[in-house]
């Protein structure tokens, strides 16, 4: 596997790729976990080459929030990534990707408002305009996300339709399943914040969806559904829950009710002063 931290370098490197196909990206934060992992063998399942970023977005911390605290772990990382036969890890520095006289922003209107947007301000504007230049560095046939970030996923699909982007299509970004731990908790990076009381406390958190996704499939009405779900948590030893919503599955809209489309359950709720994000499918009424 190659390592690049230099746009410059980055190009050629990638064009040398190019010659033997298709190129995945897969970008990332970093602190990679098997929910990473599978988002690689996905994008090797689809393409000649496999790209990874790994680069901690400073743009899409709110004041306040783990940005310094952020697990890093480069050489575990690239190890990893190793294994999986990556082909190139594109590591940059922040002052490649934001430069003295850096002054755009990506901002999607609409589907990034609710949910994390509001409880995280600013969040996807970081998460657009990183990943808007993260696909103009790579210049991707494809890239591969996770689900159990439903609303990110929303957002660059939305970003990608509405700029028009050709490197990768919107019809090549692609969603993976979320993977998760036995007990049900998603993989997630920041998992590893939790003490083991809390770490055993938060398969709380998949289990109260579950419940609630059957009771709302079942019939029962949403607004006491979701009160309950809120409930649950608190009682399991939760501090807070930013949000627990129903919404449909592609625009994000709130719903007070079930409808005839897909929708999503989707929470964001604190243990330990670790925010904790996840969200599941909800079928439709039946028309
Ligand atoms: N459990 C998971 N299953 C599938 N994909 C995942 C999982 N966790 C993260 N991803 C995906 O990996 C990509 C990189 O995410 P990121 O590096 O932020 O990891 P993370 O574990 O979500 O970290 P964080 O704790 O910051 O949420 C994103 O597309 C994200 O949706
Ligand atoms: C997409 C991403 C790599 C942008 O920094 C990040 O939000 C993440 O890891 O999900
Ligand atoms: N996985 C999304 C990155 C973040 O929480 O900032």
């Amino acid at each position: 596997m190659e390592t690049v931290v230099a746009l410059n370098s980055l190009r050629e490197a990638v064009d040398r790729l190019r010659e033997r196909g298709p190129v995945a990206l897969v970008p990332t934060m970093g602190a990679l976990h098997e929910g990473h992992l599978a988002l690689v063998r996905e994008a090797k399942s689809r393409a000649a080459s496999v790209v990874v970023s790994i680069f901690v977005n400073p743009t899409q911390f709110g004041v306040g929030e783990d940005l310094d605290a952020y697990p890093r772990q480069l050489a575990e990382d690239s190890r990893l990534l190793e294994v999986e036969s990556v082909d190139l890890m594109w590591a940059p520095p922040v002052s490649e990707v934001y430069p003295d006289g850096f002054a755009t922003t990506v901002s999607v209107a609409g589907v990034s408002e609710g949910l994390c947007g509001a409880s995280r301000p600013g969040h996807f504007e970081g998460v657009a305009t990183v990943v808007a230049k993260l696909f103009n560095q790579v210049r991707p046939d494809l890239a591969v996300f996770g689900e159990k970030d439903w609303q990110q996923l929303a957002v660059i699909r939305r970003m990608a339709r509405d700029l028009d982007l050709t490197l990768p299509r919107a019809e090549a970004i692609y969603g993976l399943a979320t993977v998760r731990e036995a007990d049900g908790l998603a993989l997630s990076s920041r998992n590893r914040y939790l003490s083991a009381e809390d770490r055993a406390r938060a398969a709380a958190l998949p289990q109260a969806m579950r419940e609630a996704i059957a009771a709302i499939e079942a019939g029962s009405a949403v607004a006491p559904t979701l009160a309950a779900l809120e409930a649950h948590l608190l009682q399991a030893g939760f501090a807070s829950v930013d949000y627990a919503e129903l919404a449909d599955a592609d625009s994000l809209a709130l719903l007070s009710e079930l409808g005839e489309r897909p929708a999503r359950l989707l929470v964001a709720a604190r243990i330990g002063g670790t925010r904790l994000i996840d969200n599941m499918a909800v079928s439709p009424r039946k028309a």
